[in-house]
């Protein structure tokens, strides 16, 4: 039986995150809207939560993190979750440790990957993530295709004056790789709107999006967010390029149909907020979980709402006033 929240949009699928540690350093990360905690969720206890989500008609799991393959028992928790879910088990990842993973997470029971790659030159790669890998990403990308997690995803932030003149090559390198092109609106952290690093590198991708359309030999929608994905031609084939444009977009939010949990053990019915979230860790009981479970579906609600210009301009205000405070 599927739960539905009271603004009627069906919970289908889990979002776990499994660490908030990374070994990388990415200047824009919101961290899945927690923060860094201390001991992570085991691999029984997430067994658990996702035995109780399936019985709720979950069938459906994104791992996330931190980055989820610092976590040395990430096979066994694949394979757990394997178990009860015969749909779509996907994981998003920094791609560093893909060319060693790979194979035993396909034969684990993982399907696809999302990798992230927010450059397409060294340089470039590096002031965003602090880190000098960008050819290793290559490497996962291809491993990833070896071992059959596809169709894999990369994942590139859009942002301001840093990175949005290497679209054309990764549209390229998508093409090359078979996979399909995220490109992601940068979103806010817990400091709102008014960070100084969202100020200078957000930008809204309406535009981008019009000159991609333009070109669309067709266009198909993910199911998830209602995001639209423009099928394009390039020198390497046709490749997809999907948008995901979240802030202030209610559209985005009424197809919205994850529920979240945090590696600290608890249920989180938004990314944007903390104050519903719903704790289940230290309780083993089954019974007290699942009602936990419907308690955190029934607190879910759509951040951006239509015609809540009021609400937004306020939350703008609030995070503004915050940020001052600092
Ligand atoms: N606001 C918001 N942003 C989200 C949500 N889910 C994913 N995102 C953002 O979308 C981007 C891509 O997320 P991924 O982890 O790659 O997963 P996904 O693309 O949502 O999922 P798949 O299409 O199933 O692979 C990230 O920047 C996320 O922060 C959500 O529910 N709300
Ligand atoms: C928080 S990361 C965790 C998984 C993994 N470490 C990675 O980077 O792929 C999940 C996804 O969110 C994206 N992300 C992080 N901060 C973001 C932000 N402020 N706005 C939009 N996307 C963001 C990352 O680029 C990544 O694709
Ligand atoms: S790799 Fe992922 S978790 Fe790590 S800092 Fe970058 S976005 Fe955040
Ligand atoms: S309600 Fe909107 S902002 Fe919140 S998690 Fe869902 S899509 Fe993201």
């Amino acid at each position: 039986m599927v739960l539905t929240d009271l603004y009627g949009r069906p919970v289908l699928s889990l979002r776990i995150q499994l660490n908030t540690t990374c070994n990388f350093n990415c200047f824009f990360c919101h961290m899945e809207g927690t923060e860094i905690s201390g001991e992570a969720l085991k691999p029984e206890e997430i067994e658990r939560v996702v035995k109780i989500a399936h019985k709720f008609g979950v069938n459906k799991i994104k791992l996330t993190g931190g980055e989820p393959t610092l976590r040395r028992d990430l096979i066994d928790i694949v394979k757990r979750i394997r178990k009860y879910i015969t749909g779509n088990i996907s994981m998003t990842t920094n791609g560093v440790m893909l060319p060693i993973l790979a194979y035993e997470l396909k034969k684990a029971g993982l399907d696809r990957v999302n990798i992230s790659m927010h450059a397409f030159d060294e340089d470039t790669f590096q002031a965003i993530t602090g880190v000098n890998s960008r050819d290793r990403i290559i490497k996962a990308i291809d491993a990833a295709n070896e071992a059959g997690l596809t169709p894999v995803k990369i994942n590139f932030v859009v942002l301001r004056d840093l990175n949005v003149d290497q679209i054309p090559d990764m549209i390229e390198l998508a093409a090359e790789k078979h996979a399909i092109l995220q490109l992601i609106e940068y979103e806010t952290t817990r400091e709102g709107e008014s960070s100084k690093e969202y100020l200078k590198y957000h930008m809204p991708l309406d535009s981008l999006e019009k000159e991609i359309a333009d070109k669309a030999l067709s266009i198909e929608r993910n199911e998830l967010h209602n995001r639209p994905r423009y099928i394009i031609r390039t020198q390497a084939g046709e490749v997809k390029v999907e948008f995901v444009k979240p802030q202030r977009n209610p559209d985005f939010c009424a197809h919205c149909t994850r529920l979240r949990i945090t590696s600290e053990g608890e249920f989180k019915t938004c990314l944007m907020r903390s104050d519903t979230n719903v704790k289940f860790k230290g309780i083993n009981d089954e019974k007290t979980i699942s009602e936990l479970f419907r308690q955190a579906v029934l607190r879910r609600e759509p951040y951006w709402r239509p015609g809540d210009e009021v609400r937004q301009n306020e939350v703008l205000a609030k995070s503004i006033i915050q940020n001052k405070r600092k």
